[in-house]
């Protein structure tokens, strides 16, 4: 079968086996007696009645979701949602009221102050907004540094370390110090530093909120990169919509401290779960985001079967060149599995339909 590329970071969560993270109600209640509020009927309020009644504050309730190893998983929502309060709960930076935390089988909730430390230490690295460099080290101390609190010997580091900064593009700028770059250099080596420690797990904590738009695309780009190399298991937390659809295999949407809706992008914008989504989504172009899967179609009587085969997860956009081209209509595949047809109208009828809305 003749192969046509799928979207480069598209990840098949049926075959990936074991999570590399598991959430299970998952709880944060913040205020007077927080932890009293479970196992009540007040656990079941809205958070405005719920802090109406008692002072407390349910920042993230009862969240349970899987990301799969190598995916790459976005948490959305407005601001206040609850994500920056969710990243923290996953590596208890916070304590969670309730629920459990599992990073590569490894239940983070119950670990002891130096298992989670060293849990820390291996499993995960985190990328913040406010980049988090040391200001009196160089670059290439700063990229070493998770690796020199974890003891590894000078050599091994500072190699790991070029090896890393090659790959995020600053070669030339070991010796800098953080105020000498820009923010999306800076940025670049926050990225290199986290990666330097092979996480298992890399979380990203709305990290381009403070760059102009430009860079901001470039940093986006990079991560789509580095993922393409490196294969990592990401989370990464946003506010802006563009980007989830952007560099999610998976989007999760939260609203007040709940998830509204957990999808791939093009899931998401083809059945919003309610009008909150609806409204995020309407102004994305479908054809952007929505893939063959939403436009497949089952043969008609006597059309043709000697098209070109597709695979059914790429963008109809991507797709679109070659349809419209294609003398026969383009069969589409999932796997080796036959879905059916799309052809000039299947395709026509999705950007029409996006001009139409606009
Ligand atoms: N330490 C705290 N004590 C009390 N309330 C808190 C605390 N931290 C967060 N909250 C509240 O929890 C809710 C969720 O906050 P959180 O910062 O997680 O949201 P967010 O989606 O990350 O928003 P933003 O993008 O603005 O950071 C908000 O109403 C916030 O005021």
């Amino acid at each position: 079968m003749s192969e046509t590329a799928a979207p480069p970071h598209a990840v098949d969560i049926a075959v990936t086996g074991k999570p590399a993270l598991r959430v299970e109600g998952l709880w944060k209640i913040f205020g007077p007696k927080a932890d009293k509020i479970l196992g009540t009927e007040n656990q079941s309020l809205s958070r405005q009645a719920l802090l109406g009644k008692t002072g407390c504050l349910a920042a993230v309730r009862d969240i349970s979701f899987d990301v799969a190893r190598g995916e790459v998983f976005v948490i959305m929502g407005l601001s206040g949602s609850g994500k920056s309060t969710l990243v923290r709960l996953l590596t208890r930076l916070i304590e969670p009221t309730a629920g459990t935390v599992l990073i590569d089988g490894e239940d983070i909730t119950k670990a002891g102050k130096e298992k989670l430390q060293s849990l820390r230490r291996t499993h995960m690295s985190m990328v913040f907004q406010q980049f988090g460099l040391l200001p009196q080290r160089t670059v290439t101390d700063n990229v070493a540094y998770g690796l020199e609190i974890r003891g590894e010997n000078k050599a091994k580091r500072l190699a790991r370390a070029q090896e890393m900064i090659d790959l995020v593009g600053l070669s030339g700028y070991e010796a800098s110090f953080p105020d000498q770059l820009s923010g999306g250099m800076q940025q670049r080596v926050g990225l290199a530093r986290a990666l330097a420690v092979d996480p298992q797990v890399l979380l990203f904590d709305e990290p381009f909120s403070a760059l102009d738009p430009l860079i901001r695309r470039d940093m986006q780009d990079e991560v789509v990169r580095l993922h393409e190399e490196m294969g990592k298991t990401m989370i990464f937390i946003t506010h802006d919509l563009q980007e989830a659809l952007k560099l999610g295999d998976r989007i999760l949407i939260m609203r007040d401290g709940e998830i509204v809706q957990i999808g791939t992008p093009a899931e998401v914008v083809a059945n919003p779960a309610d009008e909150y989504v609806r409204d995020f989504v309407s102004e994305i172009p479908k054809s952007h985001v929505l893939t063959l899967d939403y436009v497949v179609r089952p043969p008609r009587e006597n059309e043709s079967l000697d098209g070109p085969i597709m695979q059914s997860n790429r963008i109809v956009r991507d797709a679109a060149r070659q349809v419209l081209s294609s003398k026969h209509p383009v069969r589409v595949f999932r796997g080796d599995q036959f879905l059916g047809l799309v052809d000039d109208d299947d395709i026509l009828r999705v950007v029409v339909a996006e001009e139409d809305a606009k």
